[in-house]
């Protein structure tokens, strides 16, 4: 068996060996045309510097992806029956699936027609026969699609491992084990390999093993909707990450409006941002915590679920909508509103009193114009009121004009009309606005029969962290509502900036000289200018959907509202707590588009030990909804301990440490959300393998192993406590130990009440 091994691993080395080797030949290729294109340069006419332009950046493109550090380029392999039809496709593959009628013959015997390797990129040999084929192209879903029971022409299918240019094993399903092909099996259970190695601080792709129905959703056509649902574990995020670098591929053209991942915390963005670059795609993706899609704002502190709860609902609109006109009522930051406007006219003191002023506001305000647009039709009005005042008359219809063109020049550059404008009708800032929310006396008019009194003390008081502007820590939901707001306030007057002419930069001496370090600069700066001012998306991606209020729905909503989407969640896992509300919001963000949904059944990342255990929450949370299905077993049951009555810390370090002995990767530490800093005491100086979690921040993460701290206090949080418990009960890849604490009446084992049978 070992010699088919090796004979096997030094077949496929050798065809690694011709990959690189044609790397390398592609790489020279590359490099000659950057230098050939430095060199046209010099040549110096604007034509040839256009040309050199494009053909540098496609070049540096190549040079780039070619270059990367790949740890498994080719991957894969599949050994194919002869087709159907036996046509040829672009890419070169046979493009029917079903094996023709002469495949097979009467004997069982059967010859393998055609072999196909699975890398990362697409290459070509100097025929143009491919060396290795794009995991995402069509030829390559047979790689992911076979199985036994719908083989399709795949014989045996293949994955290789390898790191750099080193072939390390090769792992062999076979799926038609009824025809005598000749081809030597390999090994079993590439996946299960993949899914028992430690964990590390970064997810790693699944290029190599995605499983079928993982496929169909990463394959899915992009016309509309994709809805994918499935419980913890089921690789959601990983699909949906796929399936980014998958439509890329695809249409880049059309993704070049940008794809946008939206996260539901920082720390799955970091846990995740990685995967893609690794599967030779950056740039076009930006992956966004639900708390960083506006600009300029970041949110960096949690609301108390009552107060979150209120911030998220539909209710919050409401009174976003009359504060975001009613402020103007108060001026701008602590300048007051003035209630009287005077001004000096043909010899003459001209004088609008408050009553009319208030008139006025009420007329322009009237519709649903953002109110920093409205500023110049409350100038013209209040013009027009001055000119009344004024009682001039004129017979001649023309002679009236002029004079009153000279009017409202002459009054608007008085600089006591302009300092009334600017106190009176103040541009507006989201974070103005929503600082003035802090004012209970105002908050409480503007939420007249929206909110209850206690409820307007306690936002009030969650937004006193913001200073008179609006500076200061914000939660994810003061963010949804900052963005609601710039929509609701327009945009500030444009202050114009003259943009550096194209043609400058092609002219210019020192064009020669360092192009290509100005050039890498110049487009970066570029393409962070087009981050920035990016709003819009052509693809919107929602990982952990159920979480996202109706608040934040319209707030990504607004980025996608032309854009096809791919809508990812559990419901059972959801944080938020009216899940009415915020399907209605979603409705309407994703808008009438047709929907394809889709359901992911199997838990690639706990052991049925431990998931048969959270399960448990799950009929508690959700009576009635189904668990996905463990693919393994580990023999190793949860470990339960009980932490007596005092504080909890030196259990939980104890227990800590213990985990960390066994497992060789990391172990994370959830606690209620309360008890974060504690928790983060408690373990200093364990090393960076163990991190301290509250229950919210856990979400999407996993370990490989987790300590759950009290259970009951996790679940008694929040009215979606249970849920955010299963949640946290579904991180670990390899052990759970569920730590009690007095409020979980654990039993003589240790066991909550919460988990027992
Ligand atoms: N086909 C696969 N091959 C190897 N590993 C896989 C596969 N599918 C999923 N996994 C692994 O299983 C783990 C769970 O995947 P992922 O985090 O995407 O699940 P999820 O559905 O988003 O989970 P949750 O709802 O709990 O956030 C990850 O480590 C992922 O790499």
């Amino acid at each position: 068996m070992a010699a088919v091994r090796d004979t096997e691993i030094a077949v496929e080395q050798t065809h690694l060996d011709r990959v690189y080797d044609r790397l390398e030949e592609k790489i020279h290729e590359a490099e000659f045309l950057m230098d050939d294109a430095v060199k046209r340069g010099q040549v110096g006419t604007p034509g040839a510097l256009a040309e050199r332009d494009a053909q540098v950046f496609r070049a540096g493109l190549h040079l780039n992806r070619l270059n990367s550090e790949f740890e498994d380029f080719l991957f894969g392999r599949i050994d194919l029956l002869l087709g159907e039809d036996g046509k040829k496709g672009p890419d070169g593959a046979y493009t029917s699936v079903e094996p023709a009628e002469d495949a097979i013959r009467p004997d069982g015997t059967a010859a393998i027609a055609e072999t196909l390797h699975i890398g990362r990129l697409g290459v070509l040999d100097a025929d143009y026969a491919p060396l290795v084929i794009d995991w995402r192209a069509p030829a390559a879903a047979p790689f992911y699609r076979a199985t036994p029971v719908a083989p399709g022409r795949v014989v045996r299918r293949r994955v290789i491992r390898s790191k750099g240019r080193k072939v390390l094993g090769v792992e062999d399903d076979l799926l038609r084990p009824e025809l005598t092909t000749g081809l030597p099996v390999v090994g079993d259970g590439a996946l299960m390999a993949a899914l028992g190695q430690a964990r590390s601080h970064t997810m790693r792709d699944i290029v190599s093993s995605i499983q079928a129905e993982q496929d169909e959703v990463i394959r899915a056509p992009a016309a509309s909707v994709t809805e994918v649902a499935g419980g913890p574990g089921t690789g959601k995020t990983a699909v949906a990450l796929h399936r980014a670098a998958y439509l890329l591929y695809q249409d880049r053209r059309r993704y070049a409006g940008g794809i946008l991942v939206v996260s539901p915390t920082p720390l799955l963005v970091a846990y995740t941002e990685g995967v893609l670059p690794s599967l030779g795609e950056e740039g076009q993706v930006a992956i966004r915590a639900v708390g960083s899609l506006v600009d300029g704002a970041e949110a960096t502190t949690y609301d108390d679920p009552a107060v979150a709860r209120i911030k998220g609902s539909l209710r919050m609109l409401k009174v976003l909508r009359r504060a975001a006109r009613g402020v103007l009522e108060y001026g701008a930051g602590s300048a007051r509103c003035p209630d009287r406007l005077r001004v000096v006219a043909f010899g003459r003191r001209l004088e609008l009193e408050a009553e009319e002023l208030s008139g006025i506001r009420h007329a322009v305000l009237g519709g649903t114009t953002p109110v920093n647009l409205l500023r110049p039709r409350a100038r013209r009005l209040l013009l027009d009121a001055l000119w009344r005042k004024a009682g001039r008359r004129f017979d001649d219809p023309e002679l009236a004009a002029e004079e009153r063109q000279g009017f409202d020049e002459d009054i608007s550059t008085e600089q006591e009309f302009v300092d009334f404008l600017a106190a009176w009708w103040p541009v507006l800032t989201p974070r103005g606005v929503l600082a003035a929310l802090s004012d209970e006396k105002r908050l409480g008019r503007w939420s007249r029969r929206i909110l209850s009194p206690p409820e307007v003390r306690r936002v009030a008081r969650s937004l006193r962290r913001l200073d008179v502007g609006g500076n200061g820590a914000l939660s994810v939901h003061d963010v949804a509502m900052l963005d609601e707001l710039e929509a609701l306030l327009g945009p500030p007057p444009k202050v114009r900036t003259r943009d550096a002419d194209p043609l400058d930069q092609l002219t210019g001496l020192e064009e020669v000289t360092t192009f290509a370090d100005r050039m890498a600069g110049g487009r970066r700066s570029r393409q962070d200018r087009l981050d920035a001012e990016r709003t819009e998306y052509a693809h919107v991606i929602v990982d952990e959907a159920q979480d996202l209020t109706p608040m934040q729905w319209r707030m990504v909503g607004r980025r996608g509202r032309a854009a096809t989407w791919t809508v990812v969640g559990d419901p059972a896992q959801s944080s938020w707590t009216d899940p009415d509300e915020a399907a209605l919001a979603r409705d309407e963000a994703l808008g009438t588009r047709p929907r394809r949904r889709f359901t992911l059944t199997v838990n690639y990342r706990n052991p049925a030990e431990i998931a048969d255990l959270a399960a448990k929450v799950l009929a508690l949370a959700m009576p009635g909804s189904e668990a996905p299905r463990a693919v393994r077993s580990t023999g190793l049951v949860p470990r339960f301990a009980a932490a007596g009555d005092g504080s909890p810390g030196e259990a939980v370090r104890a227990e800590a440490e213990r985990l960390l002995d066994e497992v060789e990767g990391t172990v994370g530490v959830v606690v209620a959300m309360g008890r974060r800093e504690e928790a983060r005491r408690w373990l200093a100086g364990l090393g960076e393998r163990v991190v301290a979690l509250g229950s919210l921040e856990a979400k999407g993460l996993e370990y490989d192993a987790t300590l759950v701290v009290s259970p009951a206090e996790i679940a008694d949080e929040s009215p979606a406590g249970l849920r955010v418990l299963y949640v946290a009960l579904t991180r670990a890849t390899q052990r759970l130990t569920v730590l009690s604490g007095p409020r979980d009446l654990p039993d003589a084992a240790g066991v909550p009440d919460l988990l027992r049978d």
